[in-house]
Parts: C-alpha cells; structure tokens; sequence
C-alpha cells in the first residue's frame, strides 16, 4: 500500500478533475453535452477519492441505490466511475478505497455493494461474485418467427419516450420485486439513462421506441433501430434494450411485433436473461441464437449476515457456513444460518462449518443465480457435511433467476 495515499470524499469543488482522472484512465474525450451528463451523475454520488498530496489519483464513486434481493430490497452502492492514475497504478490505490468504501457500509448498515466491471479479472479479489449473468440473443428478422406457443392478440401501441416512464415505471417495480439484481430507477435515470433521444455508444441509432400491449400494462419492449446499407449489404439492425411481459403470450407478442419490422435484418437483444421463456417458446432455435453470455452485476457481500437475514428463502435450513474474506473483517469465521419458517437468523459460531466459501462465491449464490452445489463441483467452495450444498440451494431458490440490464 502507498503510504503517502490518504482516501477521503471528493468535494463538489474537485468533481472536475474527478471527471478528468476518469476520462484520462478510460481514454475518453467526451463532447460538453456528455461531461455535462457525468458531471451531474457525480453530483449525486457518494465520491471516494485517493489523493497523493494535493493530487487526485484515484476515484471511486457510488450511486446511492436500492438493489432487489429475493423477497425485498436492501440499500447499496452502485460502484462506479473507478479509476486510478496511470502515474500510481498498482500500488494499491484501488485496494485502498474499496476498503474505505466497505469501511463506510459497514459502519452505517449498507450490507452489500454492486457494480459493473471493465474487466471481470478485476473485482473478484475485493470479493465481488458474479451476481447477474447476461445473453446476447440474436434473431434471424428476415423470416417472422416462429412460435411454439400462441402470442397474445391484444393490439400493441407505440408510446411516445416523453410518455414512458409514467406507464412502464409502476410496471418495472413490479417485475423488480420478482427478479433480484435490480435497481430503483428514479423518474431522471428513466429519462437520461433509458429515453434518452441519442444512444451514448452509438449516436447511429434511432430514438428510443416504446411498444406497450394491455390496458391495463402487461408488457413492454423498449428498442432503437439502424438502417441497413443496401451497398455493402450490411442488414437494418433492431437492438431491444429492455422487454419484459406478464406471460410468455405477451412476451410471444412482443418478440413477434419486433422481428416484423420492415426493412430490420436482425433482432439482437442485450443481456437477457438465462431463463428467458424466448428460448423455449421459439420453434427455431436456428432463427432464435444466444450468440455471447458474459457476467453481469458483481454483488459484494460487506456484511453477510445482515444480507443473509434480509432475504426470503425458499426451505427451512439450518447450517453452519465458513466464509473466508480478506477485507470485510466482520464476514471471516463460521455462521450458523438457521431459517424457520422463512425467517433467517446469521449468528457467529464456534461449530464445525458444514460449508466454506470465499466471499465471493456465497455473493455469487446469494442472489439465486449461481448454485452452491456448482462451487463445491468447480472446487471453489468446500462440503464438508455431504448433502449440505444440496439443501442451502433449495432454501436459496428462486422463481426467477436474477437480471438487470441497468449497466452503470
Ligand atoms: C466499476 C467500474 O468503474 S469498472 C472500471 C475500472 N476502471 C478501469 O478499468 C480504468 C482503467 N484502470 C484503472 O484505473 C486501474 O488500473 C484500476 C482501477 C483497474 C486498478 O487500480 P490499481 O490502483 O492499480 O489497483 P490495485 O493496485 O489496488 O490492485 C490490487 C490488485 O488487483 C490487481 N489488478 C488491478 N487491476 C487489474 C487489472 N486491470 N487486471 C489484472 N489485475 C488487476 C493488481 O495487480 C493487484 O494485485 P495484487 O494484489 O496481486 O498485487
């Protein structure tokens, strides 16, 4: 560790060079419209930095979130914004503010922490565990698709973005208490980070296009669309950014309406779920493919048995879990979680644990999308008392695996 590194807040008066080490570390140059938009989003951040004297050399900021856990919700920072200068890579300055930040959740009850990784290599050793897993899916849009099942016949609608977030948000909080890993989105995170008139990546796309069916709502897509080039023979691309139904019918409807479009070669579709109906409801699974799949949310257990008692869980246990862990001092030792009648109690023990895991891995498994019984097989976690790994993922089951496609 640099010993002459001191992590402290980042004041209002230093967000500008905090946008500067950001954009410096991720090799960006962004137009004033775009500073603007960071510039605002760090406002409303709590803002880590690392300063070597008087320099900024490393930041670390959070969005104040609410994160969907099974059966509820906890409070927890949306890690973001992490960079550190070229100047003092690798001298533990990012070390340094994640054990500032897990310092902060710790003393003021925020039991987990999650974010989105530049590279996947980086956060697992703060340990962070794959809590969201997404598909690229990609769909053949020069035939209609084809279905296994009936879809919906109710007419679709085209909402205008200014519309939207008045008719999706009452529905997206209700899909977010059944799928873990998603955030509160507030009336301006709908608006900049969802609605925006151009796409951050790709200024080529179309405007955000809102297709509703049901009144009242029973499912939405939201999508942006590119036109082909007849003289390369590039085809129209159509990315769906979010869809989400009441039942596969309407799910059906929607996926139908979207791969008709005129003058649209192909449907991709980023981040879906694992457990998306699409997969088993299209009848061509050479029309319909899953084309990449890669980690989606790090979810950072820094108390885990306060995260542990703030789920639901799906059996009755009781079990003695050995958690090993670097830097949330509070989470090392032996847990004896018991759950009687859906409530969970996480006390520190003295017994012999039934299972260990790094911290990582029991993050990964928290949320309901990765199985215990998959770390013992892979060697990353250990039973010690057969049968024990079996009997923590059924309590751990879910209805849904967790998902977001909120990327920050
Ligand atoms: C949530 C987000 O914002 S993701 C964005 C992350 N930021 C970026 O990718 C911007 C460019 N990169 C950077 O600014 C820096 O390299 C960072 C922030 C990734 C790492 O900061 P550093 O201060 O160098 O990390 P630190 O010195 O604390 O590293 C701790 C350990 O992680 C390892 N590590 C850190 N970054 C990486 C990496 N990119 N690849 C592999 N290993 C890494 C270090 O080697 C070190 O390992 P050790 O403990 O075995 O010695």
């Amino acid at each position: 560790m640099d010993n002459d590194v001191v992590f402290r807040d980042i004041p209002e008066a230093d967000i500008e060079r905090a946008l500067e080490l950001v954009y410096l570390a991720f090799h960006g140059r962004p137009e004033e419209e775009r500073r603007e938009h960071h510039r605002r989003l760090l406002q409303g951040c709590e803002r880590i930095g690392a300063y070597d004297g008087d320099t900024l050399v490393g930041t670390l900021c959070a969005f104040p979130f609410t994160m969907s856990v099974p059966g509820g919700e906890l409070p927890c920072p949306g890690v973001t914004f992490v960079s550190v200068a070229p100047t003092h890579r690798r001298r533990g300055v990012l070390s340094g503010m994640m054990r500032e930040l897990f310092r902060r959740c710790a003393a003021d009850g925020r039991p987990m922490a999650a974010l989105w990784a530049s590279e996947s290599v980086i956060y697992g050793r703060f340990g962070y565990g794959e809590g969201t897993r997404g598909l690229l899916v990609e769909i053949d849009a020069r035939r209609p698709l084809a279905l296994r099942i009936e879809p919906d016949g109710r007419p679709l609608r085209l909402v205008s973005p200014e519309d939207a977030p008045e008719l999706l948000a009452p529905y997206y909080e209700r899909t977010r208490a059944g799928r873990a890993g998603r955030i509160a989105r507030t009336e301006r995170w709908w608006r900049e980070e969802w609605l925006a008139e151009k796409d951050s990546d790709d200024e080529e796309l179309s405007p955000p296009r809102i297709v509703a069916l049901g009144e009242p709502l029973a499912g939405y897509a939201i999508y942006r669309t590119r036109s082909g080039d007849e003289d390369t023979g590039r085809p129209g691309v159509l990315w769906v950014y979010e869809i989400e139904a009441d039942s596969p019918h309407v799910a059906a409807a929607l996926w139908r309406y979207l791969v008709s479009i005129d003058l649209i070669g192909v449907v991709k579709a980023w981040g879906r779920p694992a457990d998306d109906p699409l997969l088993l409801f299209a009848a061509d699974r050479d029309q319909v493919k899953v084309t990449a799949e890669w980690p989606g949310l790090w979810v950072r257990l820094v108390d885990a048995r306060a995260a542990l008692e703030s789920r639901s869980w799906a059996a009755d246990i009781d079990l003695a879990l050995e958690v090993r862990d670097g830097l949330a001092p509070g989470n090392a030792g032996v847990h004896r979680l018991t759950v009687k009648d859906g409530v969970a109690s996480c006390r520190p023990s003295e017994d012999a644990p039934d299972l260990t895991f790094e911290v990582r891995d029991l993050a990964a498994c928290y949320l309901g999308g990765t199985r215990a019984a998959h770390a013992v097989q892979a060697g990353v976690a250990t039973e010690h008392t057969p049968g024990s790994a079996a009997l923590l993922d059924a309590a751990l089951a879910t209805g849904h695996l967790p998902h977001t496609v909120d990327e920050f």
